[in-house]
Formats: C-alpha cells, structure tokens, sequence
C-alpha cells in the first residue's frame, strides 16, 4: 500500500461497496415485486493470469448482489465463428441482460466484429457503437464501467464540476475517450492527452483534475501536479516483485509524491478497480431494467 494521508485518500473500495449494497438492494426489491433476477454473462477466451483474478472476481461479486452470473470459457484455438455463434446465443438468451466479452481477445479473432455483434441492449461494456454515439450525443447509452465509476468518485468528492480544468491521459475507446465525454457531460474544459502531446508536465500542471489511464507505471510524476488538484489513477501495471516472486501493483501516477500536491488521490489497489467491476453490476441492472420496461 502506498501513504495517502486519509483526507487526501480517494476510497474506490469502500466507495464500491457502499454501491454494491445499492445494487444489492435493488435487485431485491426486482425479485419480489416482479420476479426478476439479472443475468450477466463473462465470456473470456484462453487463459490470461491478470484477466483470470479480475473474471473470478466479477462473478463472485455478481451472485452476492444476488445477480445470475454465468461465466463462460473457451479455449485460446475458438475460432471467430464459434466465439459470433455463442455471442448471438447470449444476445437471445432471456436470462441474460448484461454480455461482457472480455478483453483482449486471441490476434486471430477480430475484436470490433466480437463487440458489434453484441446488442446494444446487453452491451455492459459500453463499447458498442451505437452507445459510443449515445454517450457522445447525451442520449440513453450504456457507459464503459471503468470511467463511470471514475466520474462517481470525482462527483462524490468534488460536487459540481464546472468550469474545472481536467486532462485526461490516454485516448483508448474503453477508457480515455469515454471519460472525456463524461467530464465533459460535468461542464469541465476537457483536455484529451495522448502519446503525441507536446509538453504533457505542463498540461498536467494546468489540471484541476488529472486522470491517468496510460499503462506506464508511474508515469504521471508528483511535481506535474497542481496544488488542490484531484487525481484518479486508473493505471493497473503488475510489476515483478521480490525475491519470493509476489508480484506488486502499482497505477500510472506516482502515487506518494502526487499526493503532497493533490488535494485527493485513488490508491492503486483499491481505487479505480473495485469501481470498475461495481459499474458493471449497475450496468447490468439497468440494462436489465431497460429490457424488461421499467423505469431507471
Ligand atoms: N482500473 C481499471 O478498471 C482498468 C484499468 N486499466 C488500466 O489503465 C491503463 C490504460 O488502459 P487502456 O486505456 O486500455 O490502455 P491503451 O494501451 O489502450 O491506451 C494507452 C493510452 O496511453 C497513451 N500513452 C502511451 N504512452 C504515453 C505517453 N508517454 N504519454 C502520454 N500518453 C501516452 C496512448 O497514446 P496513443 O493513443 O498516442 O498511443 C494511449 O492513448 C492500463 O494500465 C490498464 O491496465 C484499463 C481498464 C480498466
Ligand atoms: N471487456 C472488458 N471489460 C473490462 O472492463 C476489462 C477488460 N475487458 N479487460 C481487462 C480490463 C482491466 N479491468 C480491471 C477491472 C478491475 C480491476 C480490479 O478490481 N483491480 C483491483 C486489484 C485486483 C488485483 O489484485 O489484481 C484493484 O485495483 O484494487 C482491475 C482491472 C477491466 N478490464
């Protein structure tokens, strides 16, 4: 664990588990009143370590906020074909409500074809083009879980964003892109930082609120940081650790020299990844609400 002070401390996990018992409760009242229970679908192909503690953990956390979780895993030789046939089983599945296909997949198969193919309806990633263009436009979208619950922790620590400086580091589709879209939505002046941006410590310096999602361990230094600025460090780098083999965490932002300037940090364990996967429980709920007509 690194040192942030408690007041700076930005808590993802408690944060998440204070919405997981939401969530839980919700479902609750879905089953009496109307006989529902939500279904998500993990639909991982061959075998990946780091994908592996992040896939068990989603479906452990799915039966104890009371949801159907159905995980399904095929071998690293699937062919695209049989990965499409199995996708258009879930899309027609009524039990199902939420399809996460998860990433990356083998190079053989075509991930966009993968991820188009789900409806939009059951798409609980948030990465289906027409929720992209639902997001963009403010329409009735399904947001990507990592940057919504981003945006929850940024809005429960800071109120009305308005007129705030952030910069977003990162333009992926899953992360960077659609939190811009979400500051933005909050009225910040949004600055999307990438890999060809000309003097990223000054941009940073400008920031109200930072958020990193590069996957360079500890890119972000502590003295880019503005004083009072609030950082959100969504980087996940597993770092080889010592002598006994145990590997160590560590985000994209220099955690404790950041936290001298900032005003609020999200710790890597802990912060932005136990939001990620409590998004995707609330994603399947309203998707699951939406399917079957009921209000939000
Ligand atoms: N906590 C969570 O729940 C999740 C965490 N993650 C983590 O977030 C991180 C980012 O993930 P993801 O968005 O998928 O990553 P990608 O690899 O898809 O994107 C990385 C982005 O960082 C940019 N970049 C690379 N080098 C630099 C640099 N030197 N300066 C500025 N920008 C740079 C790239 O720019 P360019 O486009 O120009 O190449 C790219 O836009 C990873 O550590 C990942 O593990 C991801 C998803 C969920
Ligand atoms: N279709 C798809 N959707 C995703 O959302 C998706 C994906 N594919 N592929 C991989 C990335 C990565 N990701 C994480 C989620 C939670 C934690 C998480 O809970 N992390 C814990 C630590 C877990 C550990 O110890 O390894 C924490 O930060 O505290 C991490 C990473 C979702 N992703």
């Amino acid at each position: 664990m690194t040192t942030i002070p408690p007041e700076k401390l930005i808590d993802g996990k408690a944060f998440a588990e204070g919405l997981r018992k939401q969530i839980a409760a919700e479902v609750q009242v879905l089953r009496d009143q109307h006989g529902i229970q939500p279904g998500l679908a993990v639909v991982m192909v061959g075998e990946d370590p780091a994908s592996d503690v992040y896939v068990r953990s989603k479906c452990k956390q799915t039966g104890e906020c009371g949801m159907l979780s159905v995980e399904r895993r095929l071998p690293a030789d699937t062919s695209e074909n049989e990965l499409l046939l199995l996708v258009e089983a879930l899309n027609k599945d009524p039990a199902i409500h939420g399809i996460l296909v998860q990433l990356p997949l083998p190079r053989h198969i075509n991930a966009d074809r993968v991820l188009n193919t789900i409806v939009p309806e059951k798409d609980v990633d948030g990465f289906h083009p027409v929720n992209v263009g639902l997001l963009s436009t403010g329409g009735q979208a399904l947001v990507p879980c990592t940057p919504l619950g981003c945006s929850l922790l940024l809005k429960d620590r800071l109120g009305d964003m308005s007129g705030m400086n952030a910069v977003v580091i990162g333009r992926s589709n899953i992360v960077g892109k659609p939190m811009a879209q979400l500051l933005l939505k909050e009225n910040c002046t949004v600055t999307l930082a990438h890999s060809r941006t000309r003097d990223l410590p000054a941009v940073v310096k400008a920031a109200d609120i930072v958020v990193a999602a590069v996957g360079i361990p500890e890119m972000v230094k502590g003295e880019w940081i503005k004083d009072g600025a609030t950082v959100i460090d969504v980087g996940i780098n597993r770092l080889p650790g010592s002598a006994e083999g145990k590997s160590r965490l560590v985000g994209d932002v220099e955690t404790a020299e950041a936290a001298k300037h900032a005003a609020g940090i999200t710790p890597v364990p802990g912060g932005v990844g136990p939001m990620t996967i409590a998004c995707l429980l609330r994603n399947t709920l309203t998707a699951c609400k939406r399917l079957h007509g009921l209000e939000d």
